[in-house]
């Protein structure tokens, strides 16, 4: 890394010793100055003892002069004066100062920062340093915050809509007790919006919220309220943009706004895909320092007509069963998926159509690679000269047709649907599972939560697509395709028609990002826009 040209370097006291502490553009540094006479009891106050990984550029080393630690400019999340009095005044956190030491440095400041804690969590920590005039303190401080002010991707003004119904029912409580704390350490404003029905914060975002407002938006939900302001914000960019969404070949145009999300629901795989766990406090911090992360974005149409975006799965046979099953069990909150997934797999439908697509082949890459794409661990990604190829057509009869435009990881399985999938790449990979035994499917399923390939089986296959139909096979007219309307009536008219199909319905539902769509004819297209997410790391993708 280029030396950058110090701002500020001083020495003062932490805890009980004293410290060469240092200001650049980019690093904050302290690195404990030797003294003969070792400092007794309490130990140095430093923030990474436990074992943790160790925040972004920071480094721990013990040489001859003593410890020395640094934390990127880019992780500060605010800084304060203290008052040394209030201070030594035993809260139960910090330790009563030794007389000397108070007397000699009685000005203070914190800097709070970002901890990398355990399996992708972050967390915010403090470091108290002690200056021997007011007039140094004060200047630090002033530097330090002049170092935020230059952060431009950081949000100030946030509008926040909370689902108080996503989940274990906690997401009010969740963003009092663990993200407004955060929001509010680092000097941001928010508006925030407790929804009062479903497709509250859809419409609010898509006539009447004041965007011009804000650096962003958030929710405070599951996937569906993702899809949410998904929905709101693509919509009504596009209408501003005069962009028709019923053509299935006009291209989206981006919205400036970022969505962050901090996760209350049951699946919450969008933001476990992308952070690497599902965790509020680090979800807070993600949009706090400003991430950015841009992702791809399929549109689902229906005869010329859109029907809705996808950002993780669009499944149809088991997960859109799964889905419709568990709508009705909402009661029992995320137990449900597991509940209805049971209940699911042993019915065993199989649903027979036909899968048209047209495979990405001017990428490389491919969904059996062993790379694995979150934000800021993301592989590069290459063009290749020429873009070759067409339709391939694929009729059958699938227990499983699923499209998963990111990884789809979550709780359930860490590594997700498709764990090679990429988060920005204009692709979505399209997995076929054909009619198999039970035990087979289960051999399927139980490899989404191990290390074995759930590709690597001879009634599975996987595509990485750009574009894809699904037609099922009972698709007599377009008007007749209400699958709400007709559903039960062609399932029994089936079953008497063909008594050996095991009495698997006609259709299944598409299960979109934890929401049914209407039709099972489907055309997806799926493109790469900048709809970041606030909740992210800062490494953009090479995206297409
Ligand atoms: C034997 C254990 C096998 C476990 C296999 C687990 C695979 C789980 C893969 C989950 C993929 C989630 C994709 C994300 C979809 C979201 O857009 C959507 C909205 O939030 N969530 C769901 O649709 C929610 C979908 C939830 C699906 C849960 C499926 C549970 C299957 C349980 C099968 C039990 C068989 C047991 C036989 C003895
Ligand atoms: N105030 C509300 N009352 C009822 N439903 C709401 C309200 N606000 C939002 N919703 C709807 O609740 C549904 C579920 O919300 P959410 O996605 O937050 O939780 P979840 O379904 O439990 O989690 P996941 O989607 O991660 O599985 C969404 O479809 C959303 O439209
Ligand atoms: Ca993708």
């Amino acid at each position: 890394m280029e030396k950058q040209p110090r701002l500020l370097a001083s020495q003062l006291l932490l805890k009980n010793s004293l410290f060469e502490v240092s200001l650049n553009r980019v690093l904050l540094t302290w690195k404990e100055i030797a003294t003969k006479k070792k400092r007794v009891s309490g130990g140095i106050h430093h923030p990474f003892k436990v074992g943790f990984c160790f925040p972004k550029f920071l480094r721990r080393d013990k040489g001859e002069s003593g410890t020395s630690h640094g934390v990127s400019v880019s992780e500060i999340l605010a800084v304060r004066e203290l008052d040394v009095d209030s201070e030594t005044k035993d809260d139960g956190r910090w330790q009563k100062m030794p007389q000397k030491s108070t007397e000699a440095y009685p000005y203070a400041f914190t800097v709070s920062y970002v901890e990398r804690a355990w399996q992708h969590r972050w967390r915010c920590s403090d470091v108290t340093f002690h200056c021997l005039e007011g007039a140094l303190c004060q200047q630090w401080v002033q530097t330090i915050r002049e170092q935020l002010t230059a952060l431009t991707s950081r949000p100030k003004h946030l509008l926040v809509y909370i689902n108080p119904y996503g989940g274990k029912q906690q997401g009010e409580r969740i963003y009092e007790q663990k993200v407004a704390p955060l929001f509010t350490l680092a000097s941001i404003s928010t508006h925030v919006i407790v929804t009062e029905h479903a497709n509250h914060a859809r419409d609010h975002l898509r006539t009447e919220a004041e965007l011009k407002k804000y650096d962003g938006v958030v929710c405070v939900g599951g996937d569906g309220m993702f899809s949410e302001m998904v929905h709101g914000l693509v919509s009504r960019t596009q209408r501003d943009n005069g962009v028709d969404q019923n053509s299935p070949e006009e291209k989206l145009v981006p919205c400036t706004l970022r969505i962050g999300i901090i996760p209350a629901g049951s699946t919450d795989c969008i933001c476990y895909a992308t952070v690497g766990i599902n965790d509020p406090v680090t979800s807070a911090l993600h949009i706090i320092v400003g991430d950015a992360q841009p992702m791809d974005v399929c549109s689902v149409h229906h005869n010329n007509t859109f029907l809705r975006y996808s950002v993780s799965l669009l499944g149809y046979g088991f997960y859109g069963d799964v889905l419709a099953d568990s709508e009705r069990k909402r009661w029992m909150g995320p137990a449900r998926y597991d509940f209805s997934g049971f209940k699911t797999f042993l019915t065993h439908h199989y649903y027979e159509g036909t899968v048209s697509f047209l495979p990405a082949t001017d990428i490389l890459g491919t969904p059996r690679d062993k790379t694995r794409c979150r934000a800021g661990y993301h592989q590069p990604l290459f063009l290749l000269p020429e873009y070759k190829g067409g339709w391939r057509v694929i009729r059958g009869k699938f227990l499983a047709i699923n499209a998963a435009s990111m990884s789809c990881a979550c709780p359930r399985s860490p590594k997700g649907l498709s764990p090679a999938a990429h988060l920005a790449d204009g692709t979505t990979d399209l997995i076929l599972v054909r009619k198999c035994s039970r035990f087979n499917f289960l051999r399927h399923l139980l490899r989404h939560t191990s290390k074995y390939d759930q590709f690597d089986m001879n009634f599975v296959e996987v595509h990485r697509v750009r574009r894809f139909r699904f037609t099922p096979r009972y698709c007599q007219s377009d008007s007749e395709l209400d699958l709400r309307e007709n559903g039960k009536r062609l399932f029994s008219q089936i079953c008497r028609d063909h008594p050996a199909c095991s009495c698997s319905p006609a259709y299944s539902s598409w299960n979109c990002d934890g929401e049914i769509l209407p039709h099972a004819a489907i055309e997806v297209g799926c493109v790469t826009t900048p709809y970041n997410l606030l909740c992210k790391y800062t490494v953009h993708s090479e995206s297409i």
